[in-house]
Formats: structure tokens, sequence, C-alpha cells
């Protein structure tokens, strides 16, 4: 196994996924209980869902991630957290890096969140998004990890022990780019702003035991190990019943339910917080009797998310949620629903789980960072918060029935 990866969530390890594939490297997404032995892939990546949890927790799992991994002969581990480096001042990146490296003896580690496909660029040590500072982008206003500094040194800092360093893009350009990381530290922010960035960065990790980043780092490392884009995909759609469900509060996703002109109904949060069997029975009548595939969706606006939490608290709105969607999922499954569609990484966590679903396999590409995913009669897209167009919702249900 060339690359073995550990993505912090369910969207963004099918987004890794997705980028390693492409490469023409055969990959496969795990989550759930992993299986004995993997299936003899080049690439396998463990989907957790550890970027929210407690600190401990997330260490604990990445460990036991990265023990199973290594006991399938991965050469190299790769930690994937999100382009918008999503994190607290707690963690987890910083605490779940330093476990692996430490659990590695790992000397140096690059940190290389820059996703160039979707306009996530590191500059100065600084994160954009597209044209605007992480900070005065929507991502200050996530939900569970607003991100109110762009300055991913400092943010860093505050997560980990280590000393941080800085892998300026002119020393990533220049001749001896290997002298300059060697010279930044143990924990180095890289800048990259372009593919070709992020290619001089995986021919640099190509021999390091750990790497960690945005999924743009993973395809880079698999071109640095001679992985040839072309080969093909496997892959088949499915016919039946489709429902979308988004727990998503980005902007993004937010347009793609304005713009979804099938059958649509809001779950409240007081709804979520009351939700028993019969009322997750009655979603699934509501869902299945409607002439075209219906989006349940909890989305709200920064204003409407943020007095929910006042309300309620975070952690258990974020809670209610996201297992009333995990328990929409199991009905509409045990009920024929075949092609699913959800918005959000902490969503599509709770619903892959609700699922059971323990490997997926990597179909086309619906949007950057989005495949198709197979996982025997279900097909899912699931997709990160921030990311497709407007029409994303219809051109998903399309490649997921094989259109
Ligand atoms: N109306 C609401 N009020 C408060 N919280 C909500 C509401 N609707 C959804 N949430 C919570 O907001 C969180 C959104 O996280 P999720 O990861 O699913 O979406 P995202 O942040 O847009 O996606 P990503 O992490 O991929 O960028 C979930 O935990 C969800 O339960
Ligand atoms: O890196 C990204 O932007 C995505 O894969 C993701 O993790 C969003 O939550």
């Amino acid at each position: 196994m060339l690359i073995g990866a550990i993505g912090d969530d369910f969207t963004g390890s099918g987004d890794l996924a997705n980028m390693i594939a492409k490469t023409g490297t055969e990959t496969r997404l795990y989550a759930g209980r992993l299986p004995a032995r993997a299936g003899g892939e080049a690439a396998a990546v463990i989907a957790l869902k550890t970027r929210t949890l407690p600190v401990a927790d997330a260490v604990a799992q990445s460990l036991e991630a990265l023990r199973w991994l290594r006991e399938q002969g991965a050469e190299r581990i790769l930690f994937k957290y999100c382009s918008t480096f999503d994190s607290t001042p707690q963690g987890n990146i910083g605490p779940v890096a330093e476990a692996l490296a430490d659990e590695l003896g790992a000397e140096s580690v690059l940190f290389v969140p820059s996703f160039p496909d979707t306009g996530r660029t590191v500059y100065q040590g600084h994160l954009f998004v597209g044209d605007r500072l992480l900070s005065e982008s929507a991502l200050a206003h996530h939900p569970l990890t607003p991100m109110s500094d762009p300055d991913l040194r400092r943010w860093l800092g505050r997560q980990t022990r280590q000393p941080v360093g800085h892998l300026a893009l002119a020393a990533l350009r220049g001749p001896d780019a290997a002298a300059a990381l060697a010279r930044a530290g143990r924990f180095v922010i890289a800048d990259a702003i372009d593919d070709q960035d992020i290619d001089r960065l995986g021919w640099l990790a190509r021999d390091a035991r750990l790497v960690t980043g945005g999924s743009a780092i993973g395809a880079g490392l698999a071109r640095a190990l001679g992985a040839k884009a072309g080969a093909a995909r496997r892959w088949q759609g499915a016919a039946g019943p489709a429902v979308l469900l988004s727990g998503s509060c980005s902007e993004a996703t937010l347009g793609q339910i304005a713009a979804y002109d099938g059958p649509s109904r809001v779950l409240r949060v007081d709804e979520a917080l009351a939700a028993d069997a019969e009322f997750i029975a009655g979603l699934a009548d509501w869902a299945l009797a409607q002439p075209a595939p219906a989006l349940i969706a909890a989305s709200q606006g920064a204003d409407a998310v943020r007095a929910a939490q006042a309300a309620h608290g975070r952690a258990r709105v974020a809670e209610v949620i996201e297992t009333t969607f995990a328990r929409l999922a199991a009905t509409l499954r045990d009920r024929g629903v075949t092609r699913f569609v959800v918005a959000g990484g902490e969503t599509s966590g709770a619903v892959a789980t609700g699922l059971g679903i323990q490997a997926f396999d990597i179909g086309p590409e619906i949007a950057p960072g989005v495949p198709a995913l197979a996982a025997g009669p279900l097909r899912l897209a699931l997709k990160s918060g921030n990311f497709g167009g407007p029409d994303f919702f219809a051109c998903a249900l399309a490649v997921l029935e094989g259109k």
C-alpha cells in the first residue's frame, strides 16, 4: 500500500479518495468497523468523524486507524483535514498530527491544506478562500469550527506544543526547497497557490512517513510516487428511489437548496429535539410519497444557527440533528431508497454510520472534491458543505443513476 490515509471527516475523506483515484491509483474508502485485511488497493482512505470530537477521542481513533494502515503495509501516512483548516483553538489538527508523528517517529511534518481547484490557497502562511482571507470568508461563521484567524502558523501554534515553522512560496519554488524545509522545523505550514506547488510539495514529501493536508496533496503525493492519470474507474449507477438530506449550513449548500426544484421540507431544530420513531417514520412517508426525489434540510443561515445554539447548546443541536438524519437514512434504506445525496461533512458521517457502511468504491467525480460512491446496492454523493455548483443536487442524482 503506497498511501494510507486518515481523514477527519466523511466528505473530506471522499474528496481525498477521489483526488487520489483521479491520478489512476487504485483507491478504496473505508468507514466504521475496519475489515481484517484491506482489498489490495494502492491507496486506502479511512473516513473518521474526528474533526469535532474531544481531543482525546480524536487522537485515540486516529492512532487506531494508523495501526490498521501499518498492519496493511502502508508505507506513507497522510492525515487529511479540511482545505479550510476547520478546527478549534484546542484542536484537533495539531494534537492528532502530533500523536501520529510521535507514533511514526516522523521528524518533519508538512501541513498542506491548499486545494487550488476549489480556490483554497496558502500564501505567507495565511489561508485564502478565493480572494478572501479565511477569517473574512463564510468559514468564519461555521457552526462547529468558526475560523477566525487566517494565519495558520498562529492557529496551529495554539493547538500544539510543537514549534510551527513555515515553508514560504519563494523557498518552495527556489533551488533548494528540501534544505528550506529541513530548516523550517518539525511542523511546517507550506505555502502553495497552484497545482505545480502541490506537485513540488508531493515530491518533497514522497519519502516522508507522515504528511498532512487537504486532498490536493494526496494527489500530489500519488503523482510523485509515479501514478499516471487515466485508469478507468468501475462504476454502475443505480435506479430506484432517491432522497437528498442536508444538515449543512454552508453558503454553497444554502444556494443549492434554493436552486433545487424538487419537493423539499425543512427539518426544524425543535422537531429534531423531540424526534421519536413515529416522527422519523412520518418523514420517510412524506419523502417516499413525493413524485420526485425529496429534499429534507435542517440547513439554516448563520443567525438561525446561532439562535438555536444559544437556546440548546452547540453540541446538543448538532447531535440531535445528526442523529435524526442517521435514523432517517436507515429507515429510508429499509424502505427501498437506493440513492442518497447528502450535504455536510458531519451530516454525511452521521448518515453513513446510520447506514452501517464499511467500504465504498469510488465512482466518477460529480464536482471538484465530490465523487460518486457505491456501497453494495447503494449509491451515494456525500458533499462537503462548500463544494459543488448551484445545480449540484440535480447533477448528483443524475450521476448516481448512471446518466
Ligand atoms: N438549523 C440548525 N441549527 C443549528 N445547527 C445546525 C442546523 N442545521 C444543521 N446544523 C448542524 O450544523 C452542522 C453542519 O455541519 P456539516 O459538517 O454537516 O456541514 P458543513 O459544515 O456545511 O460541511 P463541511 O464540514 O463539509 O464543510 C451539523 O452538525 C448540523 O447538525
Ligand atoms: O478539504 C476540503 O475542503 C473538504 O475535503 C473538507 O474536508 C470539507 O469539510
